[in-house]
């Protein structure tokens, strides 16, 4: 095949659209304005040669590694500071450039500065006061300081309280000396915080005219601005190796008697006077603003990793043959396999779910922002809860999703060079952290059996939760009939079910004596339950309304490809989720056969648009970064070239050969 053509299979399969795939990116990506956008940053960033990797990354050791990716990271952010300069950064530019899309071809295993740009800024932004955010915010903008964001010690993640950094006030000199007591009081995790961050926000235990008041971050410098030695006090390093995020640099930091001034301390929310006086938050939910912010973000973030992940599968499935169905014609292209069409196309329909799932999520997070600057704080903690289980959902579904992807890659998706590992190993880091999944669903569910005896007494409830209110009134689901409508309310129905097991379960536990934090570890699991199912019932209410909403406003063809995504995401969604179904909802073997057979048909209805839809995803081929995925179908060339580039295959023999393996062979008994 020339160097320039496309396989042949992957372009017979671009031409069976049905659809224009122009009208699909154009949604995709949030309007033509947006798409032009994004093709002016990719071509700002990836026509750069300095950008470019000419040796694959895995080859190199983990210090060659961080030296490339901190070379590469400033490139980044000089052209940023250009961006900004120029008024041409967004909150688009940002999420590009830091989250798994533009950025991932840039630096693939997660850059050095990231948490500077995702953490540090919007902390102080988030925390800081008016005049801290004067102070700081210009330095950190331009790059002078970088900073990161430590809160994570070695003995303590999930348990802030548990937290043993230490910063007492010290009035007489109107400082703070912060320590890190014992080994696990050490700050561990933080990104960037080994070898490139000059100041962290250090989140330790307030301690002012010798009383304890509660947490509160602290604005360290951790190396010197000229020499970038540590500070006196600092004790300062790389945590080592990891599965994924290489190059991130995460860190641990020691503080011995490290003294900062009074101001480093962020005071939004809190306040500390001169004399050692504290002055307690108004509310302490006020610094729930960043959290929301970032899992927020990281919902829109996922859907991105969806759709390379599903983009790479689906061409590959395109482009490989094997194994003939019928033993008397020639081998089909593997996604001719029934099963291999149900691994990959409920990945690229949970690509479109997330995503509108993640722009509704958005939105609303916008709206309560809004609201709390407002002194509002109605919303917030339905928005704090739908934040964290769809956090964890979402993390949880995407990191399987790329598994599965892999497995329809067979082995050449265990291969490096399909970027999987990789992809694999950036998405299930966000299982843990921003808040590890199973204390996300606990901190849902922790919401939900309130609402639950809130409405057991007959208060109303925010729209969000007004299918429990709805239940509690008729406990009966009534026959099944099989429509999307219903498969939603049936989502619904046993998600409040769950939410009434846990509440149940919970309250005698309490009867039986037992404190509630006591209770609510007894039903810890029926707690996720409930908090799983409140998600994936939020996430089937979103993808019904949001795409009926879409199929009313786009052509007829887009609008067919949409109902077929729709039905696809609910019927696997409802498939997978039978025995839970089945045990609250009438369903008979006709019903379940109706929608198996329904899927089955979804499958095929979906078959000729697949190549199309993950082509309409516009992910560019340095961000796939995947010789089974690129846009040219030339899987076997690109495995080869990647093969050649291996170090080990420039010389023909390893020495290795005569000093081992020639005298073991060669030796007698
Ligand atoms: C790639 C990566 C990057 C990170 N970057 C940063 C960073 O920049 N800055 C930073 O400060 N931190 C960072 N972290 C740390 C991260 O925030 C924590 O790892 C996370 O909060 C979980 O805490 P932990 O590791 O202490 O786990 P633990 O809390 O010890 O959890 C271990 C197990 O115990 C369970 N568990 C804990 N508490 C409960 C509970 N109440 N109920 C039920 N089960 C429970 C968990 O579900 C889990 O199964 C990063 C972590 C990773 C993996």
């Amino acid at each position: 095949m020339p160097s320039n053509a496309v396989n042949p299979d992957l372009q017979r399969e671009r031409e069976k659209a049905s659809f224009n795939t122009q009208e699909f990116t154009y949604w995709w990506l949030g309007g033509k304005e947006k798409y032009e956008a994004k093709k002016k940053l990719e071509k700002l960033f990836l026509n750069d040669p300095e950008l470019k990797d000419e040796l694959p990354i895995s080859y190199m050791s983990p210090k060659e590694l961080y030296e490339h990716s901190v070379r590469k990271a400033v490139i980044i952010a000089k052209k940023l500071r250009e961006l900004r300069a120029d008024g041409e950064d967004d909150v688009d530019t940002y999420t590009a450039l830091f989250g798994g899309a533009l950025g991932s071809a840039l630096i693939k295993e997660g850059n050095p500065m990231m948490l500077h740009f995702v953490m540090f800024v919007p902390t102080i932004m988030g925390q800081g006061t008016v005049e801290q955010q004067i102070e700081w915010l210009t330095k950190a903008w331009d790059c002078n300081i970088l900073g990161t964001y430590a809160q994570t010690e070695l003995g303590h993640g999930t348990f802030l309280r548990g937290l043993e950094t230490r910063a007492e006030y010290d009035a007489t000199t109107q400082e703070f000396v912060l320590n890190t007591p014992t080994i696990s009081a050490y700050k561990w995790w933080p990104g960037g915080m080994g070898h490139t961050a000059n100041h962290a926000i250090v989140v330790a235990q307030l301690y002012t005219k010798g009383v304890f008041r509660g947490l509160a971050p602290f604005i360290v410098q951790l190396r010197d601005l000229e020499t970038h030695m540590p500070m006196q006090g600092i004790d300062v390093g790389d945590i080592g190796p990891k599965i994924g995020m290489k190059s991130v640099n995460n860190g641990y930091l020691g503080l011995k008697n490290v003294r900062v001034p009074l101001n480093n301390m962020l005071m939004k929310n809190q306040q500390v006077l001169p004399d050692g006086t504290y002055v307690a938050p108004k509310n302490s939910v006020l610094t729930y603003g960043t959290m929301m912010f970032v899992r927020v973000a990281l919902i829109r973030d996922l859907s991105q990793t969806l759709a390379k992940a599903s983009t790479i599968a689906m061409r590959y499935s395109a482009v490989r043959r094997q194994s003939p169905i019928d033993p008397n014609k020639p081998e089909p292209q593997i996604i001719e396999h029934t099963t291999q069409q149900l691994k990959v196309f409920p990945q690229i329909a949970k690509a479109i779910i997330f995503k509108i799932t993640g722009e509704h999520i958005w939105n609303m997070f916008n709206n309560v922002s809004g609201e709390l600057e407002q002194g509002n704080m109605d919303r917030l903690p339905e928005m704090h809860a739908l934040s964290c289980c769809l956090k964890a959902i979402t993390s949880a579904d995407s990191a399987a999703a790329v598994e599965v992807c892999r497995l329809s890659c067979g082995g050449h998706g265990y291969m490096d060079c399909s970027n999987f590992p990789t992809i694999y190993g950036m998405t299930t880091a966000v299982c843990t952290y921003e808040g590890e999944n199973t204390v996300m669903l606990l901190q849902t569910a922790r919401y939900l059996v309130k609402v639950y005896a809130q409405a057991l007494s007959g208060e109303p409830l925010v729209p969000t939760v007004q299918y429990i209110s709805d239940y509690i009134k008729n406990r009966e689901f009534g026959a099944f009939d099989c429509t999307l409508e219903q498969i939603v309310h049936a989502f619904q129905f046993v998600a409040a079910n769950k939410v009434r097991i846990a509440y149940e379960r919970m309250e005698k536990h309490r009867r039986q004596g037992h404190e509630p934090e006591t209770a609510a570890n007894l039903v810890g699991i029926e707690l996720t339950q409930a908090a799983d199912l409140h998600g994936r019932a939020f996430l089937a209410q979103t993808a019904y309304s949001g795409l009926n909403e879409l199929i009313r406003q786009v052509s007829p063809a887009l609008a067919a490809v949409f109902q077929t995504i729709l039905e696809l995401y609910l019927l696997d969604a409802c498939l997978g989720r039978m025995g839970d179904l089945l045990r609250f909802i009438n369903l008979t073997d006709g019903d379940v056969s109706k929608l198996e057979l329904r899927l089955a048909e979804c499958l095929k209805r979906l078959r000729p648009n697949a190549v199309a839809l993950v082509d309409s995803f516009d992910v560019h081929d340095r961000v796939l970064d995947s010789a089974l995925g690129a846009a040219d179908g030339r899987v076997y060339e690109r495995i080869f070239e990647s093969v050649k580039k291996n170090p080990m295959n420039k010389e023909p023999v390893n020495k290795t050969f005569h000093q081992y393996l020639k005298p073991f062979m060669k030796a007698n008994l």
